[in-house]
């Protein structure tokens, strides 16, 4: 049986999926694979024997990719898996953001006794919001999340206008075409009543939202952070509510500057915390893992290039490799010196790094004791895995 590592409360769908296939769940300290949630994995000694990360959610500044890539470690998350929870409470974010709802549910509890009613209807006025309909929405980031509050926001009857230079063709289409695209972030800056940030924490975009940044936003208008912590600078989003050049700051990250703050709301990150959610990350998660340790799969990969191919031959060989010149030629000129027949070759890269799968069905124990060696001895080759096809 192949061991699993699990951090946080992962789904039990998808415990049950990896399960059901064969794999124990924190039984030994040699797992094949980790399947985590927000624990920050940059801290912890991560077994030699790891060969999978699989992250069931979407950010993944929680481990270090760097690292594993070149121990030759696929990480994996499950992007769209918390979409709609995130773009729920987006939505709801920004009604709380245009309407005092938190301070009038408060009043209502707290006029209990006598005439109730007579009184709350005399100060119902201390609680008038304003509408979002007719108001500028503007979306950072039109990814899985960014992209579906958008769309649902226009139906709210909100001007929508998004910015996101690295938008991929999949996302691309499911965009409404009455989505103003933005060429600069500026300009959404500029012109939106509420600011929405749906982007994932790298070294870039380390505080995109900072105080030059806000500077450009009208004093009226509402920010909104269900993306990362350190994404907006929280201090100056304070510094901006203090001096009335911003209205309100919504985040899902909890920050000790912003406690207590009349113009701020906290959630204690729950932007991904719904049970449609987690069953859905995590039963991705969990078949991703599988399909890979299985198969050689690589499905929604962030450190290697995703290769899906059906397992129709007895054996493959997975190569994870550099990505520079010359690799499929000694890769295939190795199975050729060696009298290895290759029924299929598929080869990707991405960035600094590459993945080829050989299939493969004439295959001698001898010939698979050999290659899983002398593979690995073949220049800017990190690693090299055998998977044998049970149902063949
Ligand atoms: N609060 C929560 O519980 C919760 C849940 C899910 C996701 N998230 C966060 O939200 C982020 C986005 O999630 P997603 O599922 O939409 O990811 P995604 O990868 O589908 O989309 C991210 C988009 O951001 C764009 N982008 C990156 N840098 C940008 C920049 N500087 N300016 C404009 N666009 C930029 C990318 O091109 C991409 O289209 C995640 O990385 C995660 O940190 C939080
Ligand atoms: O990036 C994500 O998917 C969210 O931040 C959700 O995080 P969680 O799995 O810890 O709720």
């Amino acid at each position: 049986m192949t061991t699993i590592k699990t951090y946080n409360a992962i789904s039990t769908i998808g415990l049950d999926y990896l399960k059901q296939h064969d794999y124990e769940i924190n039984t030994n300290d040699s797992p094949k694979g980790i399947l985590l949630r927000s624990q920050n994995l940059h801290n912890e000694k991560i077994a030699a024997s790891v060969r999978a990360v699989v992250r069931a959610g979407a950010g993944f500044n929680n481990i270090p990719v760097d690292d594993l890539s070149k121990r030759g470690v696929v990480v994996f998350n499950t992007p769209g898996g918390n979409a709609n929870a995130v773009k729920e409470l987006t939505l709801a974010s920004l009604i709380l953001a245009a309407r005092p709802v938190i301070g009038a549910i408060g009043f209502a509890n707290e006029t209990r006794g006598g005439d109730v009613s007579l009184r709350t209807e005399v100060s119902k006025g201390g609680y008038r919001g304003t509408e979002l309909a007719g108001k500028t929405l503007g979306v950072i980031g039109l990814g899985n999340v960014g992209s579906k509050v958008a769309n649902t926001a226009l139906a709210l009857d909100m001007d929508v206008i998004g910015y996101d230079p690295g938008l991929n063709a999949n996302t691309a289409w499911r965009i409404d075409r009455h989505i103003l695209h933005a060429k600069n972030v500026q300009e959404v800056l500029k012109k939106a009543d509420y600011i929405t940030v749906h982007i994932p924490l790298t070294d870039k975009n380390k505080f995109f939202i900072d105080s030059d940044s806000i500077a450009l936003m009208k004093p009226t208008a509402a920010l909104l952070n269900f993306s990362r912590s350190g994404i907006v600078n929280d201090l100056a989003a304070k510094a901006a509510l203090d001096d009335d050049k911003l209205r309100v700051y919504i985040t899902d990250f909890a920050d000790e500057a912003l406690f207590d703050h009349p113009k701020v709301i906290i959630t204690p990150h729950i932007g991904g915390s719904t049970v449609e959610a987690e069953d859905t990350s995590a039963l991705m998660a969990a078949r991703q893992l599988d399909e890979y340790l299985t198969t050689g799969n690589i499905i929604n990969s962030v450190n290697y290039p995703d290769i899906d191919e059906p397992f129709i031959t007895k054996y493959r060989v997975g190569i994870i490799h550099e990505n520079v010149p010359n690799m499929i030629s000694q890769i295939s000129k190795f199975f050729g010196d060696n009298d290895i027949n290759i029924e299929q070759l598929s080869n990707r890269a991405v960035g600094a790094y590459a993945y080829t799968l050989v299939a493969i069905n004439d295959f001698s124990d001898t010939q698979q004791e050999y290659v899983k060696t002398a593979l690995d001895d073949i220049p800017h080759v990190i690693l090299t895995r055998r998977y044998v096809n049970e149902n063949y």
